[in-house]
């Protein structure tokens, strides 16, 4: 379905900018991606910017991002459209994602009309809605008459008007409270094995992901650190045997990455970073000279990919 080649991503650095241009995704390959996945990183690490790479949203500075075999953005006219509809996005916070001056009912229904026409139009967006365990009651209420998680839920109806093919959901359940999280990923694999639908989750929060995986099975990790891929393959069994040195770093110290706490004795170096070179070098006791200045190339090991020179 999504494969991507050698993807980067930069930002800044124009001729009329005084910023250097900064690599928010650096020379990122996958193996194909078939189901659904997990995009695992902390903050800073890319992962808003790939998702937005696979919504079509951002043209990547160097690279090739095939959907369905074909390469998008040399045959954009055509290829967008099909992303536009088959790829929905679940954007993290919902009461950002509904004008709080429309019904609920209102919001996808500008949206049902879109594709389908107005006829029946109520009805559909009724039968969305109970789709995502809401119910006509919520077709009259505004955004700030629902909870955290059931306008997610109603965020999540929206996404679904186009009968997508993929959900990249951008930490779904991170704005809402602990209780109804898990909700909100029930909700997701239900989707899943119902329909014929792929999600990929964008989220720093181990404990979520290891619930997702167990709920959906079948699911691709790929980790990311400072905008490179560092390892990828099933996710479960990235976390049970980590590869990478990041990975094991992620796996003996932290849930949530977004408390990683540099000051820990992980710490072996202070250096500065090589943009060229592995950029977990500073925090790394497997590095070896060439790390500094080289980033490795991916290695297969049984079924999984790991960018590491410890593996050479
Ligand atoms: N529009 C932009 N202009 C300039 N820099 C950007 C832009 N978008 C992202 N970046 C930078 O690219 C890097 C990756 O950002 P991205 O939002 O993809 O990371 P993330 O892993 O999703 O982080 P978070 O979990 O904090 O959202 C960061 O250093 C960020 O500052």
């Amino acid at each position: 379905m999504i494969k991507l080649e050698k993807i980067s991503v930069k930002f800044g650095g124009g001729l009329l900018s005084r910023k250097r241009a900064v690599y928010a995704l650096r020379d990122i390959t996958t193996d194909e991606i078939t189901s659904s996945a997990l995009l695992i990183g902390e903050s800073g690490a890319g992962k808003t910017t790939l998702g937005k790479v696979i919504l079509g949203l951002i043209k990547p500075s160097e690279g090739t991002y095939y959907y369905k075999g074909i390469n998008v953005w040399k045959n954009k006219r055509k290829m967008l459209k099909i992303i536009r509809r088959e790829i929905q996005y679940i954007a993290q916070d919902p009461f950002a994602s509904f004008n709080p001056n429309k019904t609920v009912g209102e919001s996808i229904g500008y949206v049902v009309k879109k594709y389908y026409g107005r006829k029946n139009y109520k009805e559909r967006v009724i039968e969305l809605l109970k789709s995502v365990g809401l119910s006509e009651r919520e077709f009259y209420k505004y955004p700030h008459q629902l909870s955290g998680g059931q306008l997610q839920r109603a965020n999540i109806a929206r996404a679904l008007v186009p009968n997508p093919k993929i959900l990249v959901a951008d930490e779904p359940t991170s704005m809402l409270d602990a209780s109804l999280r898990l909700s909100i990923i029930n909700l997701l694999a239900n989707l899943i094995e119902k329909n014929d639908l792929k999600v990929i989750m964008i989220t720093h929060d181990l404990g979520i992901a290891k619930y997702f995986y167990h709920k959906v099975k079948n699911v691709k990790g790929l980790i990311l650190y400072k905008g490179r891929l560092v390892e990828e393959g099933d996710f479960l069994d990235i976390l049970e045997k980590p590869l990478h040195p990041y990975t094991k770093f992620l796996k003996e110290n932290i849930i949530d990455i977004a408390s990683v706490n540099r000051d820990n004795q992980y710490i072996v170096s202070e250096e500065k970073l090589n943009e060229n070179g592995c950029p977990f070098y500073p925090y790394c006791s497997f590095r070896v000279d060439i790390c500094k200045n080289n980033f490795p190339p991916s290695k297969s090991i049984n079924n999984r990919k790991v960018a590491c020179y410890h593996y050479a």
